[in-house]
């Protein structure tokens, strides 16, 4: 899988949508793409697979400010990130994330710093944890390249825990030669965001991407 962050980038979180829609109705990829919540509904009306960047811990109730996971889920988004490197959040509350999305029905992914981090994401029991060194968040060189050990490490510390969660890698990526180095050691996705977000021509950039899965 191929899931595309916007973060807080000066795109247009449309355009991006469609070639992400025209890319996966092609090859057939699985190819998502995490906008800013008010984009939510403008993204999933492109038909592409929409996921929100983060959900609150919270309930229905006084929570201004929130980003209410049932909302999330009527504006199209049908999984959520949660615990990016960028939003950070205290182990009880990426619990009580994950049981908002559980609620609305979403997937989830767990961002995670090392290996020892996704360990313990993976015993919250989200669908996947995504390991993502900071250090080489928004950088030229793909985590895969830049250290491959971390990714062959999470994969197996999230495996001790629970071989039904899934592994993804990021930061960096942004071709398809790094998207297959992540799956030679064990991702079975890939989150990115400048590659795709900053790039002039981000259908092309997708198709290359695809072409490592
Ligand atoms: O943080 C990331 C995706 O969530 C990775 O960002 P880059 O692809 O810009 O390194």
């Amino acid at each position: 899988m191929i899931l595309v962050n916007l973060k807080a980038y000066p795109c247009d979180p449309v355009e991006i949508a469609e070639a992400c829609a025209t890319v996966a109705d092609d090859t057939g990829a699985r190819v998502a793409v995490a906008p800013q919540a008010a984009h939510l509904s403008a993204v999933a009306d492109t038909g592409v697979e929409t996921w929100a960047q983060h959900v609150s811990p919270v309930e229905h109730g006084s929570h201004t400010g929130s980003t209410l996971a049932e909302a999330v889920s009527d504006a199209g988004a049908t999984g959520t990130l949660i615990n990016h490197s960028e939003n950070r959040l205290k182990l009880a509350d990426i619990d009580a994330s994950l049981a908002a999305a559980e609620r609305a029905d979403l997937e989830t992914v767990v961002c995670a710093n090392n290996p020892t981090q996704c360990g313990a994401a993976a015993a919250l029991g989200p669908d996947a944890v995504a390991v993502e060194p900071p250090e080489l968040i928004g950088g030229d060189v793909s985590v895969a390249t830049a250290d491959p050990a971390i990714v062959e490490d999470s994969v197996a510390a999230v495996e001790a825990v629970d071989a039904d969660v899934d592994l993804f890698c990021g930061a960096g990526v942004s071709t398809g030669e790094d998207v297959a180095a992540a799956g030679e050691l064990g991702a079975t996705g890939v989150l990115l965001a400048s590659g795709v977000a900053k790039a002039d021509d981000p259908e092309a950039v997708l198709r290359d991407l695809v072409s490592g899965l």
